[in-house]
């Protein structure tokens, strides 16, 4: 019988920064160092349900892969000058509660973390172009809490036992992506960074929600029941504990759209 254990998986013994990287991702939100910029617009994402497609297993996390062949799902405003196009979410956690998030707020970790990656569409033809740039990407981070269940995560929780080893793929469609936003978007902080996985590019403005979202113990106990291996593999890992350690600020400034 195959045989679970959370042991380091290889990529997460990987690079921990990057080799002459001074703009690296995730890092630790200093609250009080972080600088009100009164320029900064209110988030606009606009969503098209229709184009969500498929969830894959990577191996590191579980994709939520939207359509990106036309600017059905965009974001813009905030802090961004061109429009970003969705290409997928996924989300980053823990083997427990006590931790799991990538970024932290005053060193505060949360269980879990969701990543909404798009790239900017109208500089770059497609994502794995914009994956090089530096203003190619912009990734929106929501902090997850342990409370009650998310009633429109429920259907990518049900999910989820399809894509339980690493290379599956099951079609996933008409997810609205909005549903997992907090109440209220207009309050984030802001930076330059990079990927938290390869290919680690610093191309990335992140975008933090200061409110987050609540899933239950039980929601977030089926993101847990995923594999890092694939059906073949004889030992089953668990997908957990697939996060990032932090990276050095190196100077970086980052701006809050609220006082
Ligand atoms: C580099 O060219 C690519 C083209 C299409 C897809 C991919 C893989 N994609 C890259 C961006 C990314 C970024 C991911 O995390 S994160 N925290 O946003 O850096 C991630 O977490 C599981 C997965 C992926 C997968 C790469
Ligand atoms: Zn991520």
């Amino acid at each position: 019988i195959a045989h679970f254990s959370t042991g380091m998986h290889p990529m997460w013994q990987g690079p921990l920064v990057a080799p002459g990287g001074n703009r690296q991702s995730p890092i630790d939100i200093r609250v009080r160092k972080s600088v009100f910029d009164p320029h900064l617009k209110p988030l606009t994402p606009d969503y098209d349900p229709g184009t969500c497609s498929q969830i894959w297993n990577n191996g590191y996390s579980f994709l939520v892969e939207y359509d990106d062949t036309t600017d059905k799902s965009i974001l813009k405003g905030g802090p961004l000058e061109d429009n970003f196009r969705l290409c997928q979410f996924h989300f980053h956690w823990g083997e427990s509660n006590a931790w799991g998030s990538e970024h932290t707020v005053d060193r505060r970790l949360f269980p879990a973390e969701l990543h909404m990656v798009h790239w900017n569409s109208n500089k770059y033809r497609r994502f794995e172009e914009a994956v090089m740039e530096e203003n190619g990407l912009a990734v929106i981070g929501v902090f997850l809490k342990i409370g009650k269940r998310h009633e429109g995560l429920q259907k990518l929780v049900d999910a989820l036992p399809a894509v339980r080893h690493k290379d599956s793929v099951v079609e996933f469609t008409r997810f609205d992506p909005a549903c997992l936003l907090p109440a209220n978007i207009d309050d984030y902080w802001t930076y330059a960074g990079s990927l938290t996985t390869p290919p680690l590019t610093e191309a990335v403005t992140w975008i933090i929600m200061k409110q987050h979202i609540e899933v239950s113990h039980d929601q977030l106990a089926v993101f847990r029941s995923l594999l890092f291996t694939s059906a073949e593999e004889e030992v089953q890992k668990s997908m957990v504990n697939n996060f990032r350690v932090q990276q050095p600020l190196r100077g970086r400034t980052v701006r809050s759209s609220f006082t």
